[in-house]
């Protein structure tokens, strides 16, 4: 039987997907205490400062931070846990990753993709993408409110995230199915005054349950 990844907190919250550490330190100023580096299309050793100041600033102010597809290099420098999409899963080391004690999150678009997850027994699931999305090219057509419901009624034991074209506007509809949390990038890091937007999509989805433990927290802090 497949071991289960660690457990994150029930409701994750408001959940900003950035790209550099510019927007870590400055959204965990703002409160926000979830968050994920996502840099794209680099060699591991260029990530790699990004990846370390980006732990060290999730454990700095207890936040779960989550590092998109560098798993190696979250295991290394041990981070809060780590984002996977399908294609990842077919090569990143499942039982390292494990072993090392870091949470898993892993995206998921259909029920196929949902089966396949919930088989890994992850920390949380990714239902994607909810609404049309211009920051990343989609395959598959937009799932809506109607179909996020429809899977959440199948994942009332584990913790749940929302994304894709999720706006302020949009924010209140999405947290209203009882998503754990909503993850977005444009929706702040395109904001005319993101301190603002994150506010008050703080004040729509909050910035989750407890503080995050992560595997040398109990060391450094
Ligand atoms: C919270 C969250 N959900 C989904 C994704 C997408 O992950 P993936 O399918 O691996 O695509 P990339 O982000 O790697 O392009 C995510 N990163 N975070
Ligand atoms: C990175 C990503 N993954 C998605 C998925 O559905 O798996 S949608 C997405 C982009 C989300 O950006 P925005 O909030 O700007 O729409
Ligand atoms: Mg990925």
């Amino acid at each position: 039987m497949t071991h289960a990844f660690p457990a994150t907190a029930p409701q994750l919250g408001l959940y900003p997907v950035v790209d550099s550490t510019a927007w870590i330190a400055r959204l965990l100023d703002a409160g926000v205490r979830t968050i994920q580096l996502r840099i794209k299309d680099r060699q591991e050793h260029e990530v790699e400062e990004a990846v370390r100041t980006a732990i060290a600033l999730g454990k700095q102010y207890r936040a779960r931070l989550f590092i998109n597809d560098y798993w190696r290099l979250a295991i290394q420098y041990q981070a809060y846990g780590v984002h996977l999409g399908q294609e990842d899963l077919e090569v990143a080391d499942l039982a390292a990753i494990r072993n090392a004690g870091l949470r898993l999150g892993i995206s998921t678009h259909d029920d196929a993709e949902l089966d396949r997850a919930l088989a890994l027994r992850p920390s949380y699931i990714a239902l994607g993408h909810i609404f049309p999305t211009q920051t990343k090219e989609m395959p598959s057509a937009p799932q809506g409110l109607t179909e996020l419901k429809r899977h959440l009624a199948r994942l009332p034991h584990i913790s749940t995230v929302a994304i894709g074209g999720i706006t302020l506007a949009r924010a209140p509809e999405v947290k209203a199915t009882g998503v754990g949390s909503i993850a977005v990038v444009s929706a702040i890091t395109q904001a005319p005054d993101w301190r603002a937007a994150t506010r008050q999509l703080l004040d729509i989805a909050g910035a989750g349950s407890g503080i995050a433990e992560t595997p040398s927290s109990s060391v450094s802090g």
